[in-house]
């Protein structure tokens, strides 16, 4: 924390830890920081810096052909959206692309219509992110870039329809509302506010929010033409959003038969919609008639009771649902729009993929009493899964490696990892061993009983929460502070150890059984939108349902079609077709489909780090850009050290500092540092041999690099290991040259086996 505070106060906001990046918010010295690195782009050559890290990844992207990801990670508000936005226009206006089929402005007009459409307005952030996102640069042999490719996953769709308290409906509602001219509001029936609107979509009040919210829309229209999109798909879009409107303002009856409150609503919403409002009204509530008349009309038997039945839904719960449908509809229209912009077919090599995903919400962090909601836990998991990830990669596979190598390095494996915390969440029984006799009472976690308990009448939430305290909650002597989760003194209500235990929060599990069952008014907005005048939604219409949560599923170049490819096939596999109906294993679905996306490469994390709790932005305006300020300099100690605890950031970082952590295999090695080899270099080379893999092992050398005889700019010292596969290698700057040299003697007399420095 001395570090950092440290660096803080010396114009630097961002300190390394290993081969992770540490950034606090506010950075007074995020812009020049920006401008000084727009230089060269060799590797490790910018103060730290996320666009240190991009270049890192390009560096490596260049010399090992292999993908590359760049993966902030942190509290919702910490910066991680900001670290994507700069990494991406960094990359792209260094490398530059073919054809500028990719070009900073587009990326910044991604960013604005993502803002818009994807983020909400919350009590300290007017753009909390509300889904996940994959932004894919694919690069070819020269280093250009060839095209972009945008995949999103675990959009929050009900937050159209339900928001908790003080938070806000999706940023586009109020932009839109105050912006649209006259004729367009007429056109669409948004001429006159309605009474009421039970999604909480309405003009803002104030005169200021509302010049705000215009001048936001305004700009959301430049960007959509700046990623070509046309003025008739602007308006197919506009049409959803206003259907979406009309249906919170028509509701539906408490009691009674299932139909809407306002008919004139409803009517407005069929209207724009490009739908008759029968067909509307039968999509939103008769989903049993919707069936037979299907089965009818194409010839087909009757579906078996069991099939016929569906889950029983109140009319509320149907119109909620046809709403978050028509809204992730639209949101992945949008996606495929800005994946046109940035298509092409030219070949590609490698890609670096920039991941931005919804933040650590806990409603502690904003002094809110409230509990936390499903879709918050939804969004914890995905962070505590990406938490995991880095342990693996920055513990496991490290020591893994050493080991392998006969490499002694005297660390331990932290103790403590996410995956307790993520059992809680989603453990499969499959999973554990089975004990003799005990199939009916494994351990499961909360998706898997939400789950199971969805299929059985008369269950509810209260079952639900039964049941993960008697699997999870701490027993006996076991004392409660140690256990993963805890039951609270409030009804229904329970808190899981998050962050390591470091940040323990607390959920609401009221009508979390009722969120898990399938809502099939959902499942008919396609059909819905398919019916309307825009054919922007038909290429979507014959994706099965198991993967509607995923946009971004069309790509042209081979990079796009591989990982269009790794993401359908976790959606196609056999847990996927079994549970296709169940909505808890979509999620898992999603959260493995992102996994597998980024496993494949080269992971690059970014830690963002929030310096205080409940900062807002009124907070980082008050200091100039460039000057510290007084409210920058007040770091909250308690809040930064759970935040380093709860991502073992000292852990990595000590691990860094002792161990091996830049290596590479004999074959990059070699070409790499091919280049000594030539006769010119060698007059200048103390001990030099490029090591055959088959001759014995524990040679040792040192050369000495771009051909400039003094000062020497550049040391190696190698060794391999038993296995011979890999080389650890360490780069020696020419401060260290003399300790080097004779370490180098000693290595090569004494113990040519195994070199340390
Ligand atoms: N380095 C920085 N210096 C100053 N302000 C910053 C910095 N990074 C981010 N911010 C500001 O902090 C706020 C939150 O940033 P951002 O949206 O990137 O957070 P986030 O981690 O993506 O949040 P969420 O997870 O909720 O989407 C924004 O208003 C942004 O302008």
């Amino acid at each position: 924390i001395n570090t950092l505070q440290h660096r803080y106060r010396s114009q630097l906001s961002c300190t390394y830890a290993g081969p992770s990046l540490v950034t606090i918010r506010p950075s007074a010295a995020g812009a020049s920081c920006s401008a000084k690195v727009r230089g060269g782009m060799s590797r490790d050559s910018m103060p730290p810096h996320v666009c240190s890290v991009a270049q890192r990844a390009y560096w490596n992207l260049l010399t090992r052909c292999q993908d590359q990801t760049l993966l902030p990670l942190g509290r919702s508000g910490a910066g991680k959206t900001t670290c994507c936005q700069s990494a991406l226009e960094y990359l792209v206006g260094t490398a530059g692309s073919v054809d500028n089929r990719v070009s900073v402005e587009k990326i910044q007009a991604m960013f604005t219509v993502l803002k818009a459409f994807g983020s909400v307005t919350t009590q300290h952030h007017c753009h909390s992110t509300r889904f996940s996102m994959v932004m894919s640069l694919d690069f070819n042999a020269t280093g250009r870039i060839t095209a972009a490719h945008l995949q999103t996953l675990m959009l929050e769709r009900v937050r159209v329809a339900r928001q908790p308290d003080g938070e806000g409906n999706f940023n586009v509602f109020p932009q839109m509302l105050a912006g649209l001219d006259i004729t367009q509001k007429t056109m669409l029936h948004l001429h006159q506010a309605a009474e009421s609107n039970s999604f909480g979509i309405g003009p803002v009040s104030k005169a200021e929010d509302k010049q705000k919210a215009s001048a936001s829309f305004a700009q959301l229209q430049v960007a959509m033409e700046t990623l070509g999109i046309t003025a008739e798909e602007k308006k197919a879009v506009w049409r959803v959003l206003a259907g979406i409107y009309h249906l919170g303002a028509a509701g539906a009856c408490k009691v009674g038969r299932k139909q809407f409150m306002t008919f004139e609503s409803a009517n407005n919403a069929a209207e724009v919609l490009g739908c008759d409002y029968e067909e509307l009204a039968t999509a939103v509530f008769k989903h049993h008639l919707k069936q037979i008349i299907e089965q009818v009309t194409s010839g087909g038997s009757r579906p078996s009771p069991a099939e016929d039945k569906g889950p029983k839904m109140m009319g509320v719960e149907c119109v909620e649902g046809m709403a978050s449908g028509l809204y992730e509809e639209l949101f992945a229209v949008i996606v495929s729009l800005i994946n046109r912009s940035f298509a092409s077919s030219h070949l590609s090599m490698a890609s670096i993929m920039v991941v931005d995903t919804p933040g650590f919400h806990n409603p502690r962090h904003q002094k809110q009493e409230r509990a936390a909601t499903f879709e918050e836990l939804c969004h914890n998991y995905v962070h505590e899964q990406l938490q995991a990830l880095f342990y693996k990669r920055t513990f496991e596979a490290e020591l893994e490696r050493y080991r392998e190598e006969n490499v002694e390095v005297p660390f331990d494996l932290p103790e403590q990892s996410p995956l307790a915390t993520l059992s809680v969440v989603d453990q499969n029984a499959s999973q554990l061993h089975v004990a003799p006799g005990g199939q009916a009472d494994d351990p499961k976690g909360l998706f898997w009983i939400l789950d199971e308990e969805v299929l059985i009448q008369g269950s509810g939430d209260s079952v639900v929460l039964d049941r993960l305290c008697s699997y999870f909650a701490a027993k006996g002597a076991q004392k409660e502070e140690d256990g993963v989760l805890r039951k609270c003194e409030q009804v229904l209500q329970f808190e899981i150890s998050h962050q390591l235990g470091q940040d323990p929060v607390r959920y609401d599990l009221a009508g979390w059984v009722s969120k898990a069952k399938p809502n099939l008014s959902a499942q008919n907005a396609i059909q819905v939108l398919q019916q309307s005048r825009a054919n922007l939604f038909q290429p979507r219409s014959k994706m099965p349902q198991i993967c509607r949560s995923v946009a971004g599923l069309e790509g042209y170049s081979q990079q796009a079609l591989q990982r269009i490819g790794c993401v359908r096939k976790t959606f196609a596999s056999s847990f996927a077709v079994v549970k296709r109906k169940s909505v808890c294993a979509q999620i898992k679905l999603q959260m493995d489909a992102l996994s597998n996306l980024v496993k494949r490469s080269q992971v690059h994390f970014i830690h963002c780090l929030v310096p205080r709790v409940g900062v807002d932005e009124a907070d980082v305006t008050t200091s100039q850009p460039g000057v510290p300020g007084e409210g920058d300099l007040a770091l909250d100690v308690p809040t930064l050290r759970v935040q380093l605890c709860g991502a073992q950031l000292l852990d990595a970082l000590r691990l860094y500092r002792i161990g091996y952590v830049d290596h590479m295999l004999l074959t990059q090695f070699r070409r790499r540092f091919q280049v000594l080899a030539q006769p010119v270099m060698k007059k200048y080379t103390s001990a030099y041999e490029i090591p055959d893999e088959n001759k014995v092992r524990g040679s040792a050398g040192v050369c000495l690099g771009r051909g400039q005889p003094a000062p020497m700019q550049l040391w190696v010292l190698w060794t391999w290991g038993q296995s011979r596969k890999q080389f650890w290698a360490h780069l020696f700057p020419p401060c260290v040259l003399p300790v080097g040299v004779k370490l180098l003697s000693a290595v090569v007399q004494e113990a040519p086996g195994s070199c340390r420095c």
